[in-house]
């Protein structure tokens, strides 16, 4: 039987039975830089919620990824296209009402303002209300660069360590933001625990 709204809240035709609307979703955006853990922390936290998650590394044009692995940094115009095609994969997520954990950098300001735009309703500035969150895991230089020396050396990524310092360089946290800064040095199932507590009143997911 098909419903229809009822001062915001779905009521069953005929059966006199109201039904909450569905949460409108939630995307996690676990941010940092090159070597923080991201990709390792976001992949359990889909897991943990059952729901999607987005590498951004997997949107990178084969131009961006050859660009980063001759050790040149990315410029803003490079980064767009990338930021745009995360954005959209946010707001299908977020269209359908389901929660979505997404691995990028997201280094400045600028960059997290088009991912927000992944919230069709977001004004910019209106952060507590976006339904875009970030997560920034933050370690000191030295781990940072040998975390990301020792994954280059095991060949399994084309992210130099020639790279880390212009990706600490760029990274800039605006306390009115109100983004959740984590020790990436912690383990990463409590990384993954202390997120869910932290949002699981605005997570649609309740498979964790
Ligand atoms: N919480 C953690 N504690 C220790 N090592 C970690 C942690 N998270 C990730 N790592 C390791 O650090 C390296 C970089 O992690 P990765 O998830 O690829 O980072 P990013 O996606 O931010 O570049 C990998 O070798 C990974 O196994
Ligand atoms: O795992 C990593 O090392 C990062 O995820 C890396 O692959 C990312 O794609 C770059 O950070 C590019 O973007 P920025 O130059 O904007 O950080």
């Amino acid at each position: 039987m098909d419903g229809e709204t009822v001062g915001g809240r779905s009521a069953m035709a005929g059966s006199g039975l109201l039904r909450p609307d569905p949460a409108p979703g939630l995307a996690i955006v676990v941010m940092g830089v090159s070597g923080c853990g991201k990709s390792t922390v976001a992949a359990m936290l889909a897991d943990a919620l059952g729901c999607g998650f987005v590498e951004a590394d997997d949107h990178h044009s084969h131009a961006n990824k050859e660009k980063m692995s001759r050790g040149v940094p990315l410029t803003d115009e490079d980064r767009l296209p990338w930021l745009e095609s995360l954005r959209d994969a946010i707001r299908i997520r977020l269209g359908h009402g389901e929660d979505v954990v997404v691995s990028c950098s997201a280094l400045r300001l600028k960059y997290r303002e088009v991912l927000r735009q992944g919230d069709g309703a977001y004004k910019p500035g209106s952060y507590a209300a976006c339904r875009v969150k970030f997560v920034c895991l933050e370690a000191s230089t030295e781990v940072i660069a040998e975390r990301v020396r020792r994954r280059a050396a095991e060949g399994g990524h084309f992210m130099p360590a020639s790279l880390v310092r212009s990706q600490l360089d760029l990274l800039e946290i605006n306390a009115a933001e109100g983004i959740t800064v984590v020790d990436a040095t912690l383990p990463a199932h409590a990384i993954v625990e202390a997120t869910i507590a932290q949002f699981r009143d605005e997570l649609a997911s309740t498979a964790c």
